[in-house]
């Protein structure tokens, strides 16, 4: 017996250190149904990427034109060039039997929430400020500068997913494996393959 699958996006917020990240990851490597959702940008594309599965690629002017149609979630300038994330690339990839799995932040949830896109937000919890602050320094991938800023905004962060209706689910990420499972268990489709890539299941 087969069950249809919900195929609405999924939305994982939460504070910077907190391991989006990480439970994104071991989402998309449980089963190839998950997917991330493909940005737009205006860099050039390197010798193994493909235009429509890595990025779409873009010229500035196509992107501006984009920008001002309010065509973007949230956008980004990294060293000069433009990335965003197309609220019709996410209807898109949903109707190819995909769920999108979008790590995003809360002003890019609240774009989201604005549109017709029916989306699950989750907010993913760190078990206490203390312990997200370890992790943030732990990963070391930032200066002590942007740490405190990261922390700063997760103050804020943090009282929004306590704004009722905010999230249809928050998970504490305390345990990974005990989060993850958490996870799994909310967006309802179990795993295909292990750790090892190794079939295991069939979707619920
Ligand atoms: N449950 C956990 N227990 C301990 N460490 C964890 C846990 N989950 C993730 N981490 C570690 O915390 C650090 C931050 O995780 P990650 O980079 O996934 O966070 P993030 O929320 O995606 O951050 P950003 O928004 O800045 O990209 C990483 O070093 C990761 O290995």
């Amino acid at each position: 017996m087969s069950t249809a699958v919900d195929l609405r996006p999924i939305v994982i917020c939460g504070p910077s250190g907190v391991g989006k990240g990480t439970l994104c990851t071991k989402l998309k490597s449980s089963n190839p149904i998950f997917k991330p959702s493909i940005s737009h940008t205006t860099r050039a594309p390197r010798p193994d990427e493909v235009n429509g599965k890595h990025y779409h690629f873009t010229t500035s002017s196509a992107f501006s034109t984009l920008l001002s149609q309010n065509a973007f979630l949230e956008t980004t300038n990294y060293n000069g060039e433009n990335y965003g994330t197309s609220k019709q690339t996410i209807l898109d990839q949903s109707a190819d039997n995909a769920i999108v799995v979008l790590d995003i932040d809360i002003e890019g949830a609240k774009q989201l929430k604005k549109t017709d896109i029916q989306a699950r937000y989750v907010f993913i919890k760190p078990p206490s400020f203390e312990a997200l602050e370890e992790r943030l320094r732990g990963r070391g991938s930032e200066k002590e500068e942007d740490v405190r800023r990261r922390l700063e905004r997760a103050v804020v962060e943090l009282e929004y997913a306590d704004v009722p209706g905010a999230f249809d689910k928050v998970i504490v990420n305390d345990d990974l494996e005990v989060a993850f499972t958490e996870l799994v268990e909310f967006v309802g489709v179990y795993q295909t393959v292990d750790a090892e890539g190794v079939p295991v299941s069939q979707t619920s």
